[in-house]
Parts: structure tokens; C-alpha cells; sequence
């Protein structure tokens, strides 16, 4: 069913259904938790793997396939020897899990960085494991593969991981302080400690590399690849799997279902402290269909990522002076800064005409506002008024305004429920990388210190924005000189405008989220009236805000490209967490201090179960050259592409080529042979909607034409940004919703005459805005397959978060807007109209 608003601004919400165990993956379920072994994770990872290929009779049964890797499976740690190392000295056992394990992006950005400034150590890296990943390989790659060549007999495959020697240890950790990545530098001094050595290994983001060079010093690949080397051929094949998957199985991050849990809705509902009527209220609001899969709850497995955030550039969420109360064990960075407090709260009520107003929208709508008082006057510093342009200007009705508003419509339910209840604290230790954030101390030194957090530990200091099942605030836990931004969102209004599941749906997908550009959430909590979210905030205010802001209103490719690029890897790893996300739109892409994206705003994604699958893909349709079907006999030959097999005496004569002109040409000879390799893939691609959901002007049309939707809807989304900031509107805006509607559904796509922009990203368009979602860019592989589109040629996906954003945001002082919470104003009045009275905090309405 299809339905369209005349308000732009209204949230439309329609039915779902949604097989959302469709991808359950029944092998993972229940497995008991065992000490760690690298053979088990393994084999976890591949057991979790289906083959899919289009041979089928060329591969092995499945079930002979995982009887393979049960066989291969060898329980043994891999142990590094200084004679394996090759002269760099690693005494203990270091597993490929905890290389893994310690690896993040930073890491991987840091690592490789630093390993090309370090001088060559090793003349060849050596055999590190001939076991389990061989055999892993050999079955994933050979047994499964649909080439008839039996290339896994081969006596000489090997896995190789290269060590940086300590001295490369330390010159990390001296960079990691200097440039203050700390959680990298926690991570390289724990390798050092634990074995005197760095694990050096490069990743690019979302893809965890290794090292396999036998002829490198200094391996310059980026991705995680298991190679195989047969001697006797003389043939190289690597296998190279995504880092974020074998990462997530390894560490049990990917969502993967690995036990039911039988619950009773007490236990489900009561066990987050809510009160009884509320959970009356959410009885009302169908929980029990989300908590509950029939009588059980389907819990996913505790995600997290290998992935490290950007460095917070300068601590500016936390007020410069901590007062004493927040007993900080915090960073050096932190404790060194500044004390300014030049905001009390007379600067505070000073202020504002420019208080928060509850917007038509949102009355309508409803929702919760905070009123403005006299102590809400809050006088906005300079950075957080640019900041917040957006959300006044939509108040304000500015031309600038965007006019997208997300519509969902839906009654879905899903399988994953991993706490049903809206109290409590999220658990930075699911979170690595960000477990060190003097945010997470000060919450749970809050937390310690009260019992619980409640909306009266906050001071509320002006509003960010509204949207349509809450407002968010810039907040500072009292007392801690920390900044959030505070989603609170009314429990009668989300109860009656049977929004609960959309809350409960948020705050689940931001509970799993530990990625550079997704944000972080710290903890929630539910109070007599009101659901918070404490969440990382985001000073930059908004791509659409950001937009508007350019001459040509629209964002020259090469910062287009920037900005798509790390949307593209949110979208990834959300995907690959079985969330789609299904709302993507500049409005709800936020700029952080350091230029870099956080994609905002989980209330209309889906989540659903996702099945690593690797992908074979096909050998090449062409055969090998002509030349190396039929080898040159003549010695004279100097064709560059005359090859012929290792064992037959070259064209050339070795004595007139230098070793590394022959190994050149004997990669570009083994480059011009490979056979594509499989892909994994963890795209939830099976996954099946029929809400409708999302922003009319980006509705898919399979949304629209109420077809049942899979993750490709993110594509579409996707290609509908880059056309909106590369032209600054989107393709297929009509005078009504309608209009627009019907446009997507049946209207060609054409680009404007101006501005120019590039054929690469004008084909990356075509391809992601097919109207068919199986014929769409992205519908089989997902983002990988979109990565590798020309348009991102010469990107450094591991990089990327280290590259200089096209814009800054302002500078941020906060030392100017939060009051001083130590001094004068011991009221328990907040600056934004909430009082604390004896029911807890009251709001006052409009
Ligand atoms: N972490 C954050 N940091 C800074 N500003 C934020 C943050 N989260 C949200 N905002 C601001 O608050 C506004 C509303 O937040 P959000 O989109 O999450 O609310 P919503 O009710 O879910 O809205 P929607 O109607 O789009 O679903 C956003 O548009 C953004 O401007």
C-alpha cells in the first residue's frame, strides 16, 4: 500500500512484514562459548559462510564442504619463533586473533604509515602458520572453487604474517602520543609489552590485510590476504577477505544469531526498571512482537568493531575545567586542558530570545518540546549557533530549509532484541576503541555515583534539533563537564503515535554501533515521562545545512566524493551488522569537529539477520593469452606478453633482465593469469520489508511500488545523495509528494547541463539509481562492489578517515557556553526548563 502526505513534514508510517530470520544461520545457534582457538574461530567464520556458486556441480556439497574445514581444523595457536620471523626476534606465541583483534583502522592507518618510513627488516617474510589457514584456504578457495584445477594439492601454501621489529613498536607508540590516537597506541604498547613486537599488518578499512609477499620487504597491500604459493607451480593466489567480517565472526561481533533465549515477557520488559504502566504502554506498542521471536527472544551476539574512531581533535566535548567532584583518571590530553570557565549561568540566562520553540511540526506531530524559561535563555556560542543553523532555520522556515522529511510508516517486527527494556547504560566495553573516552568515565562515574542516570543529571543547554519522535539537546552531565547530545522523546506521545518500536529500534541499533562514522552512544535511560539516548554529539551541523552554505549550492566533486566515501563505509558496516539503514539523506548526515561524517538517525532502519556468504566468482570468460597457450619456442622473442610456464626457459634470457625486472614481469605475467577470487560478502541481501519508509524524494521504487525491499534500498538512497550534493537537488522532485513519487517510479533519470560534473560519477548514478533493485549496483556484493566503481579510483578507503575533510567546521569553544555548574547556580532548575520536583523531571510543555 502506498500512501503520500500532503505535508512534507509528516512522518508516514504503513505496514510491515519482514522475514527477518530468513538468514538464520541455525549452525551458529547455540554454540556454547569455548576457550578461544584460532582453529574455532575459523572454522566459526566458515561455518557461517555459505558457497554460493553458479556451478553448483562443479562444487562440493555444502555439508562436504564443512566436513573439509572440520578436517583442517588443527587446535593450535599460532606460534611465531624468532628463526619464523625472520630475524625479528617475536620469542612468544602470537595468534592471528589477537593480531586481529588488535587491529582497527587507526591502527591499520598508523601501522601503515609508519612501516613505510621504517627501514626493510626482513628480506623475505617467512612461514607463520602452514595449518589451519592453508587448509581454511585450500578449502575455501579450491574445494569450493568451480575451476577444475586442483591447485590445493600443492605441498608449498602458506600463510605469512610480518613482524615490525620493537623498535617499530615504539615508534608507533611515540606517533600514536604524538598524534593522539590513544586506543592505538594502548593497543601497540599491550603488543609490545606481551611479546616485544608490534603486529604489523595493514588493513584498509573494512578489509583486513595481510602480508604475503615473498619478494617485498615491505608489504604494500592493503588487504587481508591469505596467499597460497605452490611452489611447484609457481602460481600465487590469494584469498582476500574482508577485515571487518573475519574481525566480526572472530570476535563474535557480526550478528550472528548464537543463541534463543527463552523469556518471559517479564524478563524482557521489567528488567529495564520501567514502570508499570509503561509497560502497559509498551505491551501496547507491540513490543512483545519485537522481544519476542514466538516465545523466545533470537539475541544477537555482542557487536563491536575492530574499527577505531577519528581522534577527538581537542577534547571540545569536555568542559576545560574538571571540577573535582569527577574524580578523572582521565587521558593526559584531557586532564592538561585548560580551565575556562567563563559561562556561568548568568551568561547562560543572558541570552535568548532564541530558545528552544516548539515547532508547528512537532506540535502536530505531538512530540515533546522543552519549553524555554528564564534559565533556559541560553546564550549560544558562536560554534554551536553555526552548528545548529539547520535546525533553527527549519524553524525559522529558511530558504535553506530542507524541505525531506523521513516518512514510516511500519508495524514490523524483527528477531533481535538484545535488551528490551529503555533504561540503562551501554556498555563501553562492547565498544574498544572508544572504552577510554573520558565520556564513558564521566557516565559511569555518574552512574556509580547515583544509582542511575536520569534526565535531572543533565543540564539541557539549547536545543540541536527536532524530529519526528523526539528533540535533541546539547547537554552537559552535570558536574563532569562533558558534552552530549540528548535525545529525549516523549513516552505518551512515542505510546500513542505508536512510535515506541521506532525508539526501541534506535536505541538498539546505536547500542551496537562502534564505528568512525556512526555515533557512539553512551548510555539510556527512561524516566516516569520521557526515553533518552545520551549520544556522542556532533558539532558540524549537517550536510544539507553545509550544502546550502556553498556558492553553487552544491559540493565540488572532489568533496562530494569525500563525503560519499565515508557514508559508503557507515552504510557498510551497518549492513554488515544486518542494519539497513534506509534513511540516508544530507539532513542526517552531521559533520563532526574533525570535517568527518557520522551518519544520525537510526529510527527508520530495519534490522535483520545477515549471512556471510562468499561469492565465487566466475574465472575469466577469456582464456589464457594465446601466447601462453601456446609457449614461443623461439629465444629470441621479446614480447612482453610471451609467457610461458616457470619451467620452460623464459623469452628472455635471464642474464639480460635484473632480478627485479624478472620478478615484475613475473607479476605482471601471474596478474594477467589470476582467476577473480571469491568474495565474502556480509550484505544483508535476502532481507525483506514492506514498510514504507524513508524520504519521498528518496523512496526507492520498490518502496514506492510496495514490492518488499532488501538493503539494495540503500543503494538507491545513496545514488540519490551524490546526485542531490553534486547538483544540489535530487533527480526526481515533483510539485507534490506525488509527483515525486510517481517520478521515481516511472521517470528517466537526466542530468543537469551544469554543474559539469564527471562521467565516472555520472555512470556511479546510473548504475545505483536502477529503477529494478537486482539490476542495481550494490544489490549482490554490496558496498564492496561500489568501492571498486571508477568514480572512487585512486581512494584510499583506509585511509580516508586520516584525509583532510573538504571543510572544518568552526572552531568549537564550549568554555563560552557551559556554565560554570560549580559555582553559583546550585538550583535544581535547568537551563533549558525541566525542574526537578518530587515525581522526577518536569517538562514544561507547550
Ligand atoms: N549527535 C548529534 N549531535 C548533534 N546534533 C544532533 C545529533 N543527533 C541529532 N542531532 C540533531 O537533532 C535533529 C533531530 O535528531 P534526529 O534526526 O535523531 O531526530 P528524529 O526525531 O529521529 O528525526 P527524524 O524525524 O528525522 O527521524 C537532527 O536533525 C540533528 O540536527
Amino acid at each position: 500500500m502506498m500512501s503520500t502526505f500532503p505535508s512534507s513534514k509528516e512522518i508516514v508510517e504503513l505496514g510491515e512484514e519482514m522475514d527477518s530470520n530468513s538468514n538464520v544461520n541455525e549452525d551458529t545457534i547455540g554454540k556454547p562459548l569455548k576457550k578461544y582457538s584460532i582453529e574455532d574461530d575459523i572454522n566459526k567464520l566458515f561455518e557461517a559462510i555459505d558457497i554460493r556458486s553458479s556451478r553448483r556441480s562443479i562444487c562440493k556439497s555444502e555439508q562436504g564442504f564443512r566436513d573439509s574445514l572440520h578436517k583442517s581444523a588443527m587446535k593450535r595457536p599460532m606460534r611465531v619463533s624468532p628463526s619464523h620471523a625472520l630475524g625479528i626476534g617475536i620469542s612468544e606465541s602470537v595468534s592471528l586473533k589477537q593480531a586481529l583483534r588488535g587491529l582497527c583502522i587507526s591502527q591499520a592507518s598508523e601501522m601503515a604509515a609508519v612501516k613505510k618510513r621504517l627501514s626493510k627488516t626482513s628480506a623475505s617474510p617467512s612461514v607463520l602458520e602452514e595449518g589451519a589457514i592453508t587448509r581454511l584456504y585450500r578449502a575455501v578457495v579450491f574445494e569450493a572453487s568451480e575451476s577444475d584445477r586442483p591447485l590445493c594439492e600443492g605441498k608449498g601454501n602458506v600463510v605469512e604474517i610480518s613482524f615490525t621489529p620493537e623498535r617499530s613498536a615504539s615508534n608507533i607508540l611515540d606517533k600514536t602520543s604524538q598524534s593522539g590516537y590513544a586506543s592505538m597506541a594502548e593497543i601497540s604498547e599491550k603488543n609490545a609489552q606481551s611479546s616485544g613486537h608490534a603486529v604489523d599488518v595493514s588493513i584498509q578499512e573494512a578489509k583486513i590485510t595481510k602480508i604475503i609477499t615473498k619478494d617485498e620487504d615491505v608489504p604494500s597491500s592493503t588487504n587481508l590476504c591469505f596467499e597460497l604459493s605452490e611452489s611447484e607451480s609457481e602460481q600465487n593466489r590469494k584469498l582476500e577477505l574482508p577485515y571487518s567480517s573475519i574481525g566480526s565472526v572472530l570476535d563474535k561481533k557480526l550478528p550472528v544469531l548464537d543463541e534463543i533465549v527463552p523469556v518471559s515477557d517479564e524478563d524482557s520488559i521489567t528488567s529495564g526498571g520501567l514502570h508499570k504502566e509503561q509497560e502497559g504502554e509498551l505491551h501496547s506498542a507491540s513490543l512483545s512482537s519485537v522481544f519476542n521471536a514466538g516465545s523466545k527472544i533470537i539475541k544477537p551476539l555482542n557487536t563491536s568493531s575492530p574499527f577505531s574512531k577519528p581522534r577527538v581533535r581537542s577534547q571540545n566535548f569536555v568542559k576545560k575545567v574538571l571540577p573535582k567532584k569527577f574524580p578523572v583518571s582521565c587521558s593526559p590530553r584531557c586532564q592538561t586542558s585548560k580551565l575556562v570557565n567563563q559561562a556561568p549561568d548568568s551568561v547562560l540566562k543572558n541570552g535568548s530570545k532564541e530558545l528552544d520553540k516548539v515547532s508547528p511540526t512537532s506540535r502536530n506531530n505531538g512530540s515533546l518540546e522543552v519549553c524555554s524559561t528564564a534559565h533556559g535563555l541560553v546564550k549560544t556560542g558562536r560554534m554551536v549557533t553555526k552548528a545548529d543553523e539547520r535546525s533553527r532555520s527549519r524553524e525559522k522556515g529558511d530558504s535553506s530549509q530542507s524541505s525531506k522529511s523521513s516518512i514510516g510508516e511500519y508495524s514490523s517486527t524483527t528477531s533481535y532484541s538484545d535488551e528490551s527494556h529503555l533504561s540503562g547504560s551501554s556498555r563501553s566495553g562492547s565498544r574498544p576503541h572508544m572504552s577510554k573516552d573520558l565520556r564513558w568515565e564521566a557516565i559511569h562515574y555518574a552512574q556509580k555515583q547515583h544509582g542511575s542516570l536520569a534526565l535531572k543529571h543533565f543540564k539541557l543547554l539549547r536545543k540541536l534539533g527536532g524530529g519526528d519522535i523526539g528533540s535533541v539537546y546539547l547537554s552537559e552531565l552535570v558536574d563532569t563537564n562533558c558534552i552530549f547530545a540528548v535525545k529525549v522523546m516523549d513516552n505518551d506521545c512515542l505510546a500513542s503515535r505508536k512510535k515506541m518500536l521506532r525508539a526501541q529500534t534506535e536505541k538498539e541499533i546505536l547500542e551496537m554501533l562502534d564505528h568512525p562514522f556512526l555515533p557512539t552512544l553512551y548510555a539510556h535511560f527512561l524516566t516516569n515521562k520521557f526515553s533518552c539516548l545520551v549520544m556522542e554529539y556532533c558539532p558540524g551541523g549537517d550536510l544539507h545545512v553545509l550544502r546550502q552554505k556553498q556558492p553553487t549550492k552544491s559540493f565540488p566533486e572532489q568533496a562530494a566524493r569525500f563525503y560519499v566515501a565515508e557514508v559508503l563505509l557507515a552504510l557498510e558496516y551497518l549492513h554488515m551488522l544486518g542494519v539497513i539503514y534506509r534513511d540516508l539523506k544530507p539532513e542526517n548526515v552531521l559533520v563532526r569537529e574533525d570535517g568527518h561524517i557520522m551518519l544520525s538517525d537510526f529510527d527508520l532502519s530495519l534490522r535483520c539477520a545477515v549471512k556471510p556468504t562468499l561469492l565465487k566468482s566466475s574465472p575469466p570468460a577469456v582464456g589464457p593469452p594465446k601466447k601462453m597457450a601456446s609457449p614461443c619456442s623461439d629465444s629470441s622473442c621479446i614480447e612482453p606478453f610471451c609467457l610461458h610456464p616457470s619451467w620452460q626457459v623464459s623469452c628472455f634470457t635471464p642474464g639480460f633482465l635484473s632480478a627485479a625486472a624478472k620478478t615484475r614481469k613475473l607479476k605482471s605475467e601471474l596478474a594477467a593469469q589470476v582467476i577473480p577470487l571469491p568474495q565474502l560478502v556480509v550484505e544483508p541481501t535476502s532481507a525483506r520489508s514492506n514498510s514504507f519508509v524513508g524520504t519521498h524524494e528518496y523512496l526507492a521504487p520498490e518502496i514506492i511500488k510496495g514490492e518488499g525491499h532488501g538493503s539494495a534500498v540503500d543503494w538507491w538512497t545513496f545514488g540519490i545523495f551524490l546526485y542531490e550534493i553534486l547538483y544540489g537537488k535530487t533527480p526526481f522532485k515533483g510539485s507534490t509528494n506525488e509527483d515525486t513519487l510517481s517520478n521515481v517510479a516511472s521517470q528517466c533519470l537526466k542530468f543537469p547541463g551544469s554543474p559539469m560534473v564527471s562521467s565516472h560519477a555520472r555512470d556511479l548514478m546510473r548504475r545505483l539509481l536502477k529503477k529494478e533493485p537486482e539490476n542495481r549496483l550494490g544489490y549482490e556484493k554490496g558496498a564492496a562492489e561500489i568501492k571498486q566503481h571508477p568514480f572512487f579510483d585512486g581512494l584510499n578507503w583506509a585511509l580516508i578517515r586520516c584525509e583532510t575533510p573538504p571543510e572544518l567546521p568552526r572552531v568549537f569553544d564550549l568554555g563560552n557556553l557551559i556554565p560554570d555548574t560549580t559555582s553559583q547556580d546550585k538550583s535544581n532548575k535547568n537551563q533549558i526548563g525541566y525542574e526537578d520536583t518530587r515525581d522526577g523531571i518536569e517538562f514544561d510543555m507547550f
